[in-house]
C-alpha cells in the first residue's frame, strides 16, 4: 500500500495542519516571538512539516524549544527525538530558560506530560510561614512556572536553593521547589489560588494545604471557650489536642503539621495536657491508628478512602470521627456502624452543621414554638459554583475518586430535609419515600447537577433538594416552609449564618416583619462538632446523639437510589461492600 497514507496517519496530518494554520500564522514572526513544542507526540512531524511550508524567511525569527520524557508512551517522541527534528529541519534551537516566554505550546493530544497532582491539600500561608507556597515544578519549567506565579500575584517567588551546595534544592522525585510567598487576599481564597497553581504546565505539587483537614485542625487551636454553647458548660469540659498527624506522605505530614500544627491544639499550647505539644508526623493513616496517644482518629480524606480509614482505624481500637458523607454506600455504612457497636466505640459521620447552635435555636422555633405551623415543604440547593476552577483529576471531579456533587454536596440539603421533617416529633421516624431522582453529568461522567424528591407520607410533606458543582445560588438556598410562614436558612446550607422567620396571620395579607436571628461562627465552625463529639467521648458514648447511625445509613441509602436513578454507578472496585 505504499504511498497511501493510513487513515490514522491521514487524521494526524491534517489535524496538525489545522493547528498551525490556525495558531501557527506566517505574521506571527515577530523577533520576540517564542515557539513551545511541548510533549511531542506522533502528530509533531507534521507540524514541522507544515510550518517548514511557510518557508525561511519567516521561520528565521521563531525559536522552537521541544521538552518531552526521556521514556515517552509508544508512538511519541523523545525529548532527544524531538531536538532531532528541529535540528534537522534547520530551525532554531532554544530552551526554556533562555525563552521563560512562550507564545505557544504545542502538544499531541494523546500524550498528557506532567501535572497537577491534585493530593496534596494546602495550607493558607504567610502568617506564621513566611517563606511562601512551596511549588514542585518539573525541571524543565521551572523558569516558565517562575513567571506565571508571578503573574498570578507572586513577585518574589524564586527558586529555593541549596544551602550546603551550588544550585537548586532537588525534591525526591528530582523536581524543583519554588516557594511563592502571596499577599493576604490572594491567600482569602486558597482553594482558588491552588487550583490556579496547579493547572500551570510543569507543576508538580502545591504545597498549600486547603482541604478539610487544615481547617479543622485550625479549629483545634481556638480556645473552646469562644465558642461556649449552654451543653459545653455541663459537667467536665472537653479540650483538644492534636498527637499525630498522617499522610501517605510523611514529608506532606511534616510539612502540615510546622505550618498548622506546630503547638498542637488549645489543650497542648496552653498547658492543659501532658501531652507533648508538637504532634508527631507518620507516613501512613495506619500509623496514625496504632499511635498509642490517639483516643479518636479524625477521617478528614478523600471518599473512596472512608470506609477503609475509618474500618482501620475501628480495628486498632480508635473511635472515629469519619467526614461526610460515612461511606459510598449504604452497606458500606452498615458495616461500620455494626463494627463500632461489636468494638464498643464512637463512631460520628462529621455532619458538622448539626453542631452549630442555629440547629438548635431551628428546633425550638420550628417544633416548640411552631412559629410557621405545619412543616410541609423544604427547599434547598448547594450550588458551589467550582467547575470552572477545578482539574479532573479533583476530588470533586473523578470518578475514581467517586466525584461530583450528590456525595459532596448532597448531604446538606438533605441534613435540611431531615431536621425539619424526617426528624420532625410528628413524623415518628418515618422514612421518606424517594418519588424522583436526576442527574446532569459533568464531561468526567460525575454528577453536576442532580435534584431529588423525598415525599413524608407521615406528614403530608414534600422536600425538594438540589445540588450542583456550576453555579452559585447565594440567596435564600434553604427554605423550611409551613402552614403559617416559611424559616429561611441564610448562608451555604452547609454553613448556616441566620434563620429568617417570615411568617403571615391567617386570612391577612401583608407578612410580619421579619424576625432574624443571627448566628455568629467562630473560626471555620468545626469547633463546635469537635466539642460535641469530645463530649460523647468523655460521656462513653458509641453513637453522638446529634448525629445518630441511622441517619448516616438513611442518608446511603437514599443516596443509593438517587444514583441509580440517575445512572451513576462508581467503577469497579471503588465499594467495598456492596449488597
Ligand atoms: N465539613 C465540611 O465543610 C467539609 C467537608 N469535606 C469533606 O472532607 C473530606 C476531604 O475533603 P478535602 O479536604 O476537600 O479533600 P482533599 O482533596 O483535599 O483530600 C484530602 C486528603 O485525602 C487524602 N487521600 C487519601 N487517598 C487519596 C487519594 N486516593 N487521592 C487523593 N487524596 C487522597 C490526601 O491526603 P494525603 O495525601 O496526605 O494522604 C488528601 O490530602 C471529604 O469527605 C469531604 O466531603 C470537605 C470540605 C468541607
Ligand atoms: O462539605 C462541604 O461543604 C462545603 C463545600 O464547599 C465542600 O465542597 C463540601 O465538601
Amino acid at each position: 500500500m505504499s504511498g497511501v497514507i493510513p487513515s490514522v496517519e491521514s487524521a494526524k496530518r491534517l489535524a496538525a495542519f489545522a493547528a498551525v494554520d490556525r495558531h501557527i500564522r506566517p505574521e506571527d514572526k515577530a523577533d520576540n516571538r517564542n515557539w513551545f513544542r511541548h510533549s511531542l507526540g506522533s502528530t509533531v512531524p507534521y507540524v514541522v512539516e507544515r510550518i517548514l511550508e511557510q518557508g525561511p524567511e519567516v521561520n528565521t525569527a521563531r525559536v522552537f524549544i521541544p521538552t518531552g520524557t526521556h521514556a515517552p508512551p509508544q508512538g511519541s517522541m523523545t525529548c532527544f527525538q524531538s531536538k532531532e527534528l528541529v535540528v534537522t529541519a534547520g530551525l532554531k534551537l532554544g530552551d526554556v530558560d533562555q525563552y521563560p516566554l512562550i507564545d505557544v505550546t504545542i502538544d499531541g493530544a494523546d500524550e498528557f506530560i506532567v501535572v497537577a497532582d491534585y493530593r496534596k491539600n494546602s495550607v493558607v500561608l504567610g502568617t506564621s510561614y513566611k517563606q511562601g507556597v512551596p511549588v514542585e515544578v518539573a525541571p524543565f519549567a521551572y523558569a516558565k512556572v517562575l513567571r506565571n506565579l508571578q503573574h498570578l500575584g507572586s513577585p518574589t517567588a524564586n527558586l529555593r536553593m541549596a544551602i550546603k551546595k551550588a544550585g537548586p534544592v532537588v525534591s525526591d522525585n528530582g523536581n524543583f521547589v519554588i516557594d511563592a510567598p502571596f499577599p493576604s487576599d490572594l491567600l482569602e481564597n486558597p482553594y482558588q489560588l491552588f487550583q490556579q497553581i496547579k493547572m500551570l504546565t510543569g507543576v508538580v505539587e502545591v504545597g498549600l494545604f486547603c482541604g478539610i483537614s487544615r481547617e479543622f485542625v485550625q479549629d483545634l487551636t481556638l480556645d473552646p471557650a469562644t465558642r461556649a454553647t449552654p451543653e459545653s458548660t455541663k459537667g467536665i469540659p472537653v479540650f483538644h489536642a492534636i498527637t499525630v498527624v498522617g499522610s501517605r506522605n510523611k514529608e506532606k505530614a511534616i510539612e502540615f503539621v510546622t505550618q498548622h500544627a506546630p503547638d498542637g491544639g488549645w489543650a497542648q499550647k496552653n498547658d492543659f495536657t501532658s501531652m507533648k505539644r508538637t504532634p508527631d508526623a507518620v507516613g501512613s493513616y495506619k500509623e496514625v491508628w496504632e499511635h498509642p496517644d490517639v483516643d479518636i482518629v479524625y477521617v478528614g480524606t478523600v471518599h473512596t478512602s472512608h470506609f477503609e480509614d475509618a474500618l482501620g482505624a475501628l480495628n486498632a481500637g480508635k473511635h472515629v470521627l469519619c467526614e461526610k458523607p460515612l461511606t459510598l454506600n449504604a452497606e458500606e455504612a452498615k458495616v461500620l456502624v455494626g463494627l463500632a457497636k461489636e468494638k464498643n466505640l464512637l463512631l460520628v459521620e462529621g455532619v458538622w452543621t448539626r453542631f452549630f447552635p442555629l440547629v438548635q435555636t431551628f428546633r425550638k422555633l420550628a417544633f416548640e414554638e411552631k412559629v410557621i405551623g405545619d412543616i410541609k415543604h423544604v427547599v434547598s440547593d448547594f450550588a458551589i459554583g467550582r467547575l470552572d476552577f477545578i482539574s479532573n483529576e479533583s476530588r470533586l471531579l473523578s470518578r475514581n475518586l467517586a466525584g461530583g456533587s450528590l456525595l459532596d454536596l448532597g448531604p446538606y440539603p438533605l441534613l435540611w430535609a431531615f431536621l425539619a421533617l424526617y426528624e420532625n416529633p410528628t413524623n415518628e421516624k418515618t422514612e421518606p419515600v424517594l418519588v424522583s431522582a436526576s442527574m446532569l453529568k459533568t464531561k468526567t461522567g460525575v454528577d453536576d447537577f442532580t435534584s431529588w424528591t423525598l415525599d413524608f407520607p407521615k406528614l403530608g410533606a414534600r422536600a425538594d433538594l438540589m445540588c450542583n458543582l456550576s453555579v452559585i445560588n447565594p440567596n435564600e438556598p434553604t427554605k423550611i416552609q409551613g402552614t403559617k410562614g416559611e424559616i429561611i436558612v441564610a448562608g451555604p446550607p452547609s454553613r448556616p449564618t441566620a434563620l429568617v422567620v417570615r411568617t403571615r396571620d391567617p386570612g391577612a395579607r401583608e407578612f410580619e416583619p421579619d424576625v432574624v436571628y443571627d448566628f455568629p461562627i467562630y473560626g471555620v465552625g468545626l469547633g463546635w462538632e469537635a466539642d460535641g463529639v469530645g463530649r460523647s467521648l468523655r460521656d462513653g458514648d458509641i453513637e453522638c446523639a446529634i448525629v445518630p447511625h441511622e441517619t448516616s445509613i438513611l442518608q446511603m441509602t437514599i443516596f443509593d437510589g438517587i444514583r441509580q436513578l440517575g445512572g451513576y454507578d462508581y467503577p469497579e472496585g471503588l465499594e467495598k461492600v456492596k449488597k
